[in-house]
């Protein structure tokens, strides 16, 4: 119960509207109880007694029931769902809250198509929360104790037997299902996620799956997963309505038995046969409230599971308060023995990495694929947290700045950046809001990109632009920023060499105090920076500036000369 801790917290928030709706509920209940024990009685009375006032009067009670029963379930409805969808609301913000910081390394945990199944479908599962799972049994029981209570007044015996159909219907029964459900495990979600998720990838990977002739089999594999989510969900729809006949068929036998009594009791003199056809009617009538309790078992399971599911994710995420400020000026950084793993790998990514990359200098990061450069890239940025070890901007550890703090300050291009559907301004406008267009045309031309107007089309992912013109236009991105670290991870990968250097000089000249930490496979061109850190596996091999590793004639040297062997011959 206590993964529902949280939702029930966020639905009390919306104390006033959960109580009106109990209050409603209750009303709508006890007067339909009251609608049909009043219609019993007329009948009883009618073919009874010939006392017209009475008549009248039980005729106009009934009016006044019908019409306080259909308002008040009226009522109860508006103020139940608006309670729900004020709730659901504030979870999704708490949960977005939660999820954000987490961002964009939730993705080395989670596949897209899994998180959206979460994010979409888990939350949508706490609809029924307090729908059909806090309140229905609150007015369940208030009505029927109600009931029963009026119900001893005429005899104990019945009273008794509606107890009893009572702890049938609203306790056992459901207990029962419950445990059932609880030991099957949540196929219905998870076959969702599965399908959510093999879509995503279907989609991301369709060109590639077609280029291959693999489309047919990954869509045979697609149908039979969605087939199987269908029969899950058959299943569930059968246990959900064997749930619900077998509670008609218990609220069906108790008013047999209250009739069958009440008959027993009106022969043997102990109750009046006037109040037959009342109490027989209200047995009927207070068991209609029944029926949400046969679904209440599989919307419990369904809430604990989603629940349980969203803080799966978000668990982490109640972080420590970040306090400590960003100095002014050019940052420096160091890694004091930072060691990182992947989750699930066995080979640390970073091992033991130490470095200092003083304030306003430029830092280059080489070494081959795979040996760590972009994970170094990420440990900086504070996408993901050293295993040991500490990262220290200024005096100030990284765990002590907010992400968007230290994102303010930066200027990122990574090796793959992300365009929107729209224009080439309004994807620069979002590196700078304030960016005017004078501005932007600037750092179009300082990029190489003047052919291109600020009203160009950008279609999705940027999917009209070639990798290179992708790459500048994430620089231009970056120089609109105006932050005084620049982080760039192959921001040129694609570019020809020549244009290359023409983007390097302009970025080395706009940001001539700024720090710079490029990472690079090119082994040319790094005369100019002040330092250059060698990778290899996870380690930092060597450091310092080209004519120090040049003259120390180790692994950079090494690689200089292969790739000067490479390029004569
Ligand atoms: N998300 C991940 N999960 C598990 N292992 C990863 C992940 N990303 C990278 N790695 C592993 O970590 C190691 C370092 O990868 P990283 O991307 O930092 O190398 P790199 O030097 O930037 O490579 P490249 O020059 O090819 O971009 C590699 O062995 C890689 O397989």
């Amino acid at each position: 119960m206590k993964e529902l801790k949280n939702v029930f917290l966020l639905t009390l928030k919306e104390k006033r509207d959960v109580t009106l709706a109990v209050f409603f509920g209750f009303l709508a209940g006890i007067a339909g109880v009251a609608l049909l024990a009043s219609s019993g009685y007329l009948i009883s009375k009618a073919a009874l007694t010939n006392q017209m006032t009475t008549l009248v009067v039980m005729a106009a009670c009934l009016k006044l029931f019908g019409l306080v029963a259909a308002l008040s379930r009226y009522a109860e409805r508006l103020f139940s769902h608006r309670a729900t969808f004020t709730m659901l609301s504030h979870l999704r913000t708490s949960f977005f809250e939660k999820l954000s910081p987490q961002a964009p390394a939730i993705f080395h945990k989670y596949r897209s198509g899994d998180l959206l199944a979460r994010i979409v479908g888990d939350v949508e599962s706490l609809q029924n929360f307090l729908l059909r799972i806090l309140y229905p049994p609150v007015v369940l029981a208030i009505v029927f104790l109600s009931t029963i209570f009026f119900a001893s007044f005429f005899s104990i015996a019945i009273a008794a037997v509606l107890m009893i159909g009572l702890l049938v219907t609203v306790v056992m029964v459901p207990a029962i299902f419950s445990w059932k459900r609880r030991k099957m495990d949540s196929a219905v979600r998870e076959s969702r996620s599965a399908l959510s998720t093999e879509t995503a990838e279907f989609l991301y990977g369709f060109r590639d799956l077609k280029i291959h002739q693999q489309l047919s089999d990954r869509e045979k594999e697609l149908t039979s997963i969605a087939k199987r989510y269908s029969a899950e969900q058959k299943r569930e729809g059968l246990e959900e309505n064997f749930g619900q006949s077998l509670n008609g068929t218990v609220s069906l036998l108790v008013s047999w038995a209250v009739l069958g009594l009440g008959a027993y009791l009106v022969a043997s003199g102990q109750l009046d046969g006037l109040y037959l056809a009342m109490l027989a009617m209200i047995s009927l009538a207070v068991f209609e409230n029944v029926a949400p309790m046969a679904v209440f078992p599989a919307h419990f399971e369904n809430n604990r599971k989603a629940a349980l599911r969203l803080d799966g994710i978000t668990e982490k995420s109640t972080t420590e308060e970040r306090r400590g400020e960003l100095a002014a000026g050019p940052l420096g950084v160091s890694l004091n023995h930072v060691s990182f793993h992947y989750p699930g790998e066995l080979r640390p990514a970073i091992d033991e990495a130490s470095l200092y990359i003083a304030p306003g200098t430029k830092t280059a990061i080489v070494g081959p694929s795979g040996s760590g450069k972009s994970t170094l890239m990420q440990l900086l940025l504070g996408i993901i947290k050293a295993d040991n070890g500490t990262v220290t901007f200024g005096n100030q550890s990284i765990s002590d700045i907010s992400q968007e703090e230290l994102w303010a300050s930066m200027n990122i291009v990574l090796q793959e950046n992300h365009f929107f559907h729209g224009t080439i301004r309004s994807n620069l406008l979002i590196a700078n809001e304030q960016a005017t267009d004078e501005q932007m045309v600037e750092a179009l031309k300082k990029v190489q990109l003047d052919s291109f107007a600020l009203s160009m089309k950008v279609e999705e992912k940027g999917g009209n632009l070639s990798g290179g013109e992708k790459q500048r236009l994430a620089i231009a991105r970056a120089l609109l920023k105006g932050g005084s670290f620049w982080l760039l991870d192959e921001p040129v990968s694609s570019v020809d060499n020549m244009t290359a250097r023409r983007i390097y000089q302009q970025l080395f000249d706009r940001g001539a105090n700024d720090t710079f930490v490029l990472i690079s496979h090119e082994l040319a061109g790094l005369e100019k920076m002040d330092q250059i850190i060698v990778m290899e596996q996870g380690r930092i091999k060597e450091a310092g500036s080209y004519d120090k590793l040049m003259a120390q004639k180790g692994y950079f040297h090494g690689l200089k000369q292969i790739e000067k062997s490479i390029l004569s011959s």
